[in-house]
């Protein structure tokens, strides 16, 4: 299955345009089957995405929101993905509670093994039709970061992440077998400090030193990137 780039000519753009996208992706989803899944992305520019997609029409009532990864911090911490999903669009759009999978959060009574655990349960195998995924200058995508034993988990489910090199230590991940069962694995990335990664990702690289060379769609893998971003690629990728 073949990557596809799409470059925008700064952050603004890249955002604006990949929420229309994302719009459009999820009506033509709609239109075919009765409910959609997403998996949003936390970090800088998957936030913007998502405060960028609160004036989109959406039938809110049949998508089901997920996430790629989960920093394992107490439900109120602001560095919480899933609550600030919900500060940037869930709590300004009309999506039942129902429809909100969030993973855990360090003050639900569960350790970070039995939160890993629950979410995989409820998770299960799912195919994902839309996986949202920023990109970390090292090159990590949702919580799966270079070096580390989680790249190397090729079964479905969510697993628990301990001393991840990016604050906070202890998270959740969706795993490789999870994200490469989706329909579509979209990655968004903005700025210069990410050019050498994407450009690593976007070659043979290991998964294991280079976990974003290593997700991809079954139907759709797509890196939407800024200029910024794209500019340490090899001309011919641009063409
Ligand atoms: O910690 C995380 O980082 C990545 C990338 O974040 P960025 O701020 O460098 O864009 C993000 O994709 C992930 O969901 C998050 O937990």
């Amino acid at each position: 299955m073949s990557r596809q780039l799409v470059v925008h000519a700064d952050r603004a753009s890249l955002v604006g345009e990949t929420a229309d996208r994302i719009a459009a992706t999820i009506g033509a989803v709609l239109a075919e089957q009765d409910e959609c899944h997403v998996a949003l992305t936390g970090g800088s520019v998957g936030i913007e995405l998502l405060a960028a997609l609160r004036g989109r029409a959406l039938d809110w009532s049949r998508i089901h929101c997920w996430w790629g990864d989960e920093r394992f911090v107490a439900a109120a911490d602001g560095e919480r993905n899933a609550l600030q999903a919900r500060e940037a669009l869930l709590d300004h759009v009309d999506v039942p509670a129902a429809n909100v999978h969030e993973m855990p959060a360090s003050d639900a009574g569960h350790d970070l093994d039995a939160a890993a655990a629950a979410a995989s349960g409820e998770l299960g195998d799912r195919a994902l039709d839309l996986v949202l995924l920023g990109m970390g200058p090292d090159a990590h995508v949702a919580s799966l970061f270079p070096g580390h034993d989680g790249t190397d988990v090729d079964e479905p489910g969510v697993i628990a992440v301990r001393d991840s090199p990016k604050p906070p230590p202890d998270r959740l991940s969706l795993t490789f077998g999870s994200l490469n069962r989706a329909r579509r694995v979209w990655i968004v990335v903005a700025g210069d400090d990410k050019a050498s990664a994407l450009a690593l990702a976007m070659s043979a690289a290991d998964r294991h030193e280079v976990p974003a060379a290593g997700v991809h769609g079954t139907q759709e893998t797509r890196y939407l990137v800024d200029r910024a971003a794209a500019s340490l690629l090899p001309d011919g990728m641009l063409d």
